[in-house]
């Protein structure tokens, strides 16, 4: 096995997928987000955002030589093998993270986030191209998307960037 980050902006539906590819494979899967609040792998809270400010040494450490999937909207900022990162219309985006509770300005900022492609850009500037799997998530079943992320983590398809342009969200 090797290491696979699964990132994407949040709402993308990384943790949702990731539990589809954990019951379907077997493969090991860190849900990040729950990692850096149960290990204490932060250095503060941020009060004002009412969020944790990550310590990315103390992640890359607690990881050591851990092989498996890591979903996060932060895993593209540690080694892998291959960098999967899940896109979603800004539309969707924000609708999804609205029916999931966030405040309007939360969904807002989020959708803008996607329509710039700022994980992308972060995840490309790390990898290079040749290692990421860039995969479109819109009006799609999460079944369907943990099937191309299966096929990524398994070498069975190639690896694409640039799938997509949500520009004229904006
Ligand atoms: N392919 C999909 N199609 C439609 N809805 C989806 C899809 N994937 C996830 N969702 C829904 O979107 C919401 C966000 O999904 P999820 O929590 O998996 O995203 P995430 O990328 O892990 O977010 P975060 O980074 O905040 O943890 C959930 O309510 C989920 O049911």
């Amino acid at each position: 096995m090797t290491r696979v980050a699964l990132t994407g902006t949040p709402g993308t539906g990384k943790t949702t997928v990731g539990e589809i590819v954990a019951e379907r494979t077997g493969v090991d899967v860190i849900h990040l987000n729950d990692a850096i609040r149960e290990e204490e792998l932060y250095t503060e809270r941020d009060a004002e955002r009412d969020s944790l400010v990550t310590d990315l040494d103390a992640v890359e450490e607690w990881l050591g030589e851990w092989d498996g999937v890591l979903e996060s909207h932060l895993a593209h900022h540690f080694d892998a093998d291959i960098a999967v990162v899940l896109r979603c219309h800004p539309e969707e985006l924000e609708r999804r993270l609205r029916e999931r509770g966030e405040s309007e300005a939360k969904a807002r900022e989020n959708a803008e986030s996607e329509a710039l492609d700022v994980v992308l850009a972060e995840t490309v500037e790390r990898f290079g191209g040749d290692t990421i799997y860039e995969i479109d998530t819109t009006d799609r079943d999460p079944e369907d998307v943990a099937t191309d992320v299966v096929a990524a983590i398994e070498g069975e398809s190639e690896p694409r960037v640039g799938v997509v342009d949500f520009i004229e969200y904006l």
